[in-house]
């Protein structure tokens, strides 16, 4: 028996969907949002509709029935921390990203858009691998301030799709490995998987800057920064977020830009990339202190993980905890397809979202 998996993923700018049939690909397409579109919506959840639409017209074109599908899975949106793996979307979670999301983010899109289209198919909707997946142990959630406790958040979805793969294909179980993967796209994060659970992580504002994010920058300057009285809180989370990292050294959001950069022997280009690198070694030896250095692989991933440069800066300083995989890409709408196969097959338990 086969199934037929559609897999949804909206980000800031476009919205990927994808058929699987078992583990082979039927299509992906990405639906691009023109950004004069998305700045007619005052906020993102009023995005739905012309979301949800655009979806079911592409499905109509590929001529595409959805009776056929056998579920439908979706990206996690900003929901309290909850369990990696597969989750069954419900009333309940639906309420939770369109009326009282954690956080506005595209991802928060996802599963009202699944979960229609799973009851006209009369089908199950799952979200999988949630970016709020919090697995911390107690002594990972002290910062060291009572009033901000650290909370784990990270790019689940394609770091916990490649630890399955690779774990695959050394003939283990990925839950008896200690991993540590770095993905590396316009945000930059880090985690541990030990016995299965991201026990761990470097998030995008406790680690190396990235394309478009600070990452650790020194708090008492922060602080100072933020009462200087010249900028508002906007700017100043838009420094953190979307504009600081290479676009604010480089102007740049694009790795590649920044290497023809060097190429063309851009001294500060060179410094400054490299220093992402640094900055992202370190966070990887941060993460191999709480294995106590049994780290059994790293892996580094992401649409950056396809540049030599960079992930042999990184490969240089790290070699010494463990081997190093380079698995580029940002491998979103397998990771979602697959989980929920592994759901279909019996592999994996769907649980039942609850607050
Ligand atoms: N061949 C390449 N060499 C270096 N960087 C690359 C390459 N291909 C893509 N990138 C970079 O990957 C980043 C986006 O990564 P991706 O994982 O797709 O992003 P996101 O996490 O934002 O979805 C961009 O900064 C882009 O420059
Ligand atoms: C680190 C949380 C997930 C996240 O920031 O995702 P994007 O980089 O896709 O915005």
């Amino acid at each position: 028996m086969s199934y037929k998996i559609l897999a949804i993923n909206p980000g800031s700018t476009s919205t990927k969907i994808a058929l699987y049939e078992d583990e082979k690909e039927i299509f992906t397409n990405t639906i691009n949002h023109p950004v004069e579109l998305i700045d007619k919506f005052e906020n993102v959840e009023d995005q739905l509709n012309m979301r949800r639409e655009l979806v079911m017209s592409n499905l109509r074109e590929k001529g595409f029935d959805i009776k056929d599908l056998s579920c439908v899975v979706a990206r996690g949106g900003m929901l309290p921390p909850v369990k990696s793996g597969a989750y069954i979307i419900n009333d309940l979670m639906i309420d939770r990203v369109e009326n009282r999301p954690v956080m506005e983010h595209a991802s928060n899109l996802a599963a009202p858009i699944a979960y229609g289209i799973a009851k006209k198919a009369g089908v199950t909707s799952y979200i999988y691998d949630s970016v709020m997946t919090d697995e911390f142990t107690d002594i990972a959630r002290i910062s060291g301030m009572p009033d901000i406790p650290r909370t784990s958040s990270s790019h689940v979805l394609n770091t916990r799709a490649m630890a399955i793969k690779a774990a695959k294909k050394l003939g283990k179980r990925y839950d008896e490995l200690n991993i540590i993967v770095a993905h590396l796209g316009g945000g930059i994060s880090i985690n541990l998987h030990s016995g299965g659970q991201i026990i761990d992580l470097v998030s995008d504002d406790e680690g190396p800057f990235s394309p478009e994010r600070a990452g650790r920058v020194p708090c008492r300057e922060l602080i100072n920064l933020c009462y200087s009285g010249k900028y508002d809180k906007k700017t100043m989370q838009r420094k953190l977020r979307g504009n600081g990292g290479l676009k604010a050294y480089l102007n740049t959001l694009d790795a590649r830009d920044v290497e023809k950069m060097i190429a063309e022997g851009n001294q500060e280009a060179k410094t400054i990339y490299e220093a992402m690198a640094y900055q992202i070694a370190k966070g990887i030896g941060e993460l191999a202190t709480v294995v106590e250095g049994k780290v059994d692989l790293i892996i580094l991933t992401g649409g950056i993980a396809h540049s030599k440069m960079l992930t042999s800066w990184i490969e240089k300083r790290v070699a010494f905890i463990a081997h190093v995989e380079i698995m580029p890409g940002e491998n979103e709408m397998e990771a979602l397809a697959f989980g929920a196969l592994r759901v279909l097959r019996g592999e994996e338990t769907a649980r039942e979202y609850t607050e």
